[in-house]
């Protein structure tokens, strides 16, 4: 499978950091695989402008569930598609924890994402007393089971394993702990979606770097990554693209 190498830049940029995008262009020229930056709401348009022509799509980290209405701060997956997003990341261990964010709410905003012609990236993971508890392949397929809706395929849908423990701080599962959870999170979309469940793309998140990434993607089921910190900085995350090629 064609792996997709998904940056999130979370609440960082300024203007100033689309040059870390026009360098990218440059590092990764054709490369081999997909390549997204999710850059925050208020340089999404900017950075479709500076990707055209490009093999960089442009993708948001959260959008409403609804097409339009009195939801202040909210921003509709409609309006992202308007500005030439193509991805939204749903999901994210920091909006799940910090705004009781839950599956049925994901689902929803999923459901919005994929009824405007974008790509979903639904992200699932376990915390570290989950794991230690011996729960985590239990609350993944929990997460998944709630956050995916009836509209989502193969070509609308990406999963992304983000152990939360894993995020930020250098800590990183080993590969066996990554395989076994990919696989689960594999065996559950075939239950799913049936043989479409096969080609859904399955990314690992967490502490993702450039020395890494390489034996990441040699995992079973690793069909990309979602890469926080090390996306911020055009040449690291170039180096994460050329270990995916
Ligand atoms: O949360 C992440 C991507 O969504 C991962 O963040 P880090 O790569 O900074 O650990």
């Amino acid at each position: 499978m064609r792996k997709l190498i998904a940056g999130n830049w979370k609440m960082n940029g300024l203007a100033s950091s689309l040059a870390e995008i026009e360098a990218l262009k440059g590092l990764t020229g054709e490369a081999a695989c997909d390549i997204v930056v999710c850059p925050p709401f208020t340089l999404v348009e900017k950075a479709v402008e500076c990707t055209k022509g490009a093999a960089i799509a442009v993708g948001a980290q959260d959008c409403h569930a609804q097409a339009a209405g009195a939801y202040t701060g909210d921003v509709s997956a409609g309006m992202l598609a308007e500005i030439g997003a193509r991805f939204v990341i749903l999901g994210h261990s920091e909006r799940r924890l910090a705004y009781k964010e839950m599956d049925a709410a994901v689902a929803g905003k999923a459901a919005a994402v994929h009824e405007a012609g974008l790509t979903s990236i639904i992200c699932v993971g376990e915390t570290r007393a989950e794991r230690d508890e011996g729960r985590a392949i239990d609350v993944v397929r929990a997460q998944l089971e709630g956050s995916i809706p009836d509209t989502a395929t193969s070509s609308n849908m990406t999963i992304a394993y983000e152990p939360v423990w894993a995020i930020g701080t250098g800590l990183v599962p080993t590969l066996e702990q990554i395989g076994e959870v990919h696989s689960s999170i594999r065996h559950m979309l075939e239950e799913r979606l049936g043989d479409d469940g096969r080609r859904v793309r399955i990314l690992y998140g967490g502490s993702v770097k450039a020395q890494n990434a390489k034996a990441i993607f040699g995992v079973s089921n690793v069909d990309g990554a979602l890469v926080g910190g090390a996306s911020l900085k055009a040449s690291e995350f170039a180096g994460i693209i050329l270990a995916a090629v």
